[in-house]
């Protein structure tokens, strides 16, 4: 057994893989591959060569465009077949030639699986594990074992499951990780079951699913009740509901179990690298997730912020800049005092107490009639501008605005068949910087008619809009309150080069509902160009 400290093992690229709907390229991987590395992680686990293609290639690739500053790549195959020399078996070639220093091997430890799944002999899964480990080492390489389904495995044959270990250990495994494949393991019992496989003498990692959502709390157990390599996924990957959340086990074992698994500088780093993995994933972040989510440090309740305000520690349970995150004040019906006078100092207001009085009133009075304003952080600012000035300085007044949506006849030019389009065309009347401005607009709908046209009316007097683009539009149908009848909430995110910023309408009309949207995004982008009114 090497002693080579604790291992933070990631398999993102090979189990995180297994998660539906992720499809890595192998520039994907590589890219992965870099921001686990500059986490500070020891092994990534590249993929299973031979398998397909895509991975020979990641770690022929890797070879010569990772320049990997802390971790090993591990390439990740199964024992050799049975009734086969692991020299003669392709997969094991495959994993020789791969070019990784270690090889992390799937073997059975079940014996039911190792009689239906591999049909053969509990005896011959035990030869394959020694001469295949053996084969590897012999070739230089380090090598890993997975014992799969060794939890469920020990509970059917607890003497062969860790005749297993032992095997391994002995052929030269340096880890021999206990996997709870079919992730339904709790805690409590398998720290038992891994305490006993301690008594092996092999070095323990541990590898865990989350179909009970208990992956990280048995990896937690798991390390205190011996294991010294912990493996699983950046942001949780992986098959059925997931691996262990690398990111979440990380943080918990170093900030409270006081483990030094990476540099105090990559953890306060995380949060950016978890988002910049799934920028490569291409998965929707999931703003929950604890630590590096973008509402890991919300908060939203007033009473929460009324104690924040003393001390954040009183509702956080560490400082979120240790993992690179920062605390937000949300604001919404929920709020209190205590939420806007943060939320503004957050904004760069000092807000005086009767501001705040005045602004929580606005705010629950407007977010009983539709308006969010959590997620629109823009209006909410304008809101709180309106609130400290007593009324709205405006760059632009609006007169009147219409819109026409019409269906109408054209030809194909190319085939002379008769089709329709539908084209919008919206007309605002604005006064600004004491001009009368009207101005058309056409679009492929209302509102992009309308964004056109309050474009075109005011781009030459602000030529800062050029840069705003609206880049996200949402409509959702609430239940009236008082007694009316349905209304419509729009939400816009708009952008310019240095950020995005949400804006909100309701209205029982949608265009009108809208406008206002509309309206505070182009007010709002304007106020970020340096207009301050
Ligand atoms: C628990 C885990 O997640 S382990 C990782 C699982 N990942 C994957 O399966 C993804 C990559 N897999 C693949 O591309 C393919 O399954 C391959 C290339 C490995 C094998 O493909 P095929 O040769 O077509 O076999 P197939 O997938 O149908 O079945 C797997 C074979 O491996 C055997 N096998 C399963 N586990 C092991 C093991 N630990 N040691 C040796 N052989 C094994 C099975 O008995 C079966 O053998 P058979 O072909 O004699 O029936
Ligand atoms: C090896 C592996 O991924 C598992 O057993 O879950």
């Amino acid at each position: 057994m090497t002693d080579d400290g604790f291992h933070v093992y990631d398999t993102t690229l090979r189990d995180g893989a297994q998660q539906e709907g992720l499809n890595l390229s192998v520039a994907d991987k590589l890219a992965i591959a870099r921001h686990l590395d500059g986490l500070g992680v020891g092994f990534i686990e590249g993929g299973w060569p031979g398998a397909n293609p895509k991975d020979t290639e990641f770690f022929r690739r890797a070879q010569t465009e990772l320049d990997l500053r802390h971790a090993q790549l591990a390439a990740f195959g199964a024992t050799r077949r049975a009734g086969v020399k692991a020299a003669d078996d392709p997969l094991v070639a495959a994993l020789r030639e791969s070019g990784a220093p270690v090889v992390t091997l799937v073997a059975k430890s079940h014996d039911r699986h190792v009689e239906l799944a591999l049909r053969t002999t509990l005896e011959e899964n035990l030869a394959m594990i020694r001469d295949t480990v053996s084969h590897l080492r012999a070739e230089g390489r380090r090598v890993f074992l997975d014992a799969e389904h060794f939890f469920d495995g020990y509970r059917s044959n607890r003497a062969y499951a860790l005749e297993v270990l032992r095997t391994a250990a002995e052929a030269g495994a340096d880890v021999v990780a206990l996997c709870d494949t079919n992730g339904g393991m709790l805690p409590d019992e398998l720290a038992e079951v891994v305490h006993e496989a301690t008594a092996t003498g092999a070095r323990i990692g541990i590898h865990c699913h989350d179909d009970t959502g208990c992956a990280v709390a048995n990896t937690l157990a798991a390390v205190r009740a011996g294991a010294t390599h912990v493996q699983g996924c950046a942001n949780g990957y992986g098959e059925r509901s997931g691996n262990a959340n690398l990111f979440t086990v990380v943080a918990n074992l170093q900030l409270k179990r006081g483990f030094e698994l990476v540099p105090p500088q990559a953890l306060a780093d995380m949060t950016r690298i978890a988002h910049a993995i799934t920028e490569v994933t291409n998965v929707t972040p999931n703003s929950h997730q604890p630590y590096v989510g973008a509402s890991a440090f919300a908060h939203k309740a007033g009473l929460h912020a009324s104690a924040i305000k003393v001390d954040p520690n009183l509702y956080q349970h560490i400082d979120p800049a240790m993992v690179g995150n920062d605390m937000r004040m949300l604001v919404s019906d929920m709020a209190g005092r205590a939420s806007v006078e943060l939320k503004g100092r957050e904004l760069g207001y000092q807000l005086t107490g009767e501001q705040s009085r005045e602004l929580v009133e606005r705010v629950k009075d407007l977010e009983s009639r539709g308006h969010t304003f959590e997620a629109a952080d823009a209006s909410f600012e304008l809101l709180l501008r309106d609130t400290v000035a007593g009324e709205r300085k405006r760059y632009f007044t609006v007169e009147s605005w219409r819109v026409i949506v019409e269906r109408r006849p054209v030809v194909d030019p190319l085939t002379g068949a008769a089709t329709f389009e539908v084209v919008s065309e919206a007309t605002v009347k604005l006064q600004a910087k004491g001009e009368r401005i009207v101005a058309t607009g056409e679009g492929n709908g209302p509102v992009n008619a309308l964004d056109k046209a309050v474009r075109l009316a005011l781009e030459k007097l602000y030529p800062e809009l050029a840069a705003v683009q609206l880049i996200d539009f949402k409509v959702r149908i609430l239940e009236g309150t008082h007694g009316t009848g349905a209304i419509t909430r729009v939400l816009i995110t708009s952008s310019d080069s240095t950020g995005d910023w949400a804006t909100v309408g309701v209205d029982e009309n949608i265009i009108e509902a809208s406008w206002q949207a509309l309206e505070q995004a182009v007010t709002y982008g304007l106020l970020r160009a340096g207009h301050h009114a």
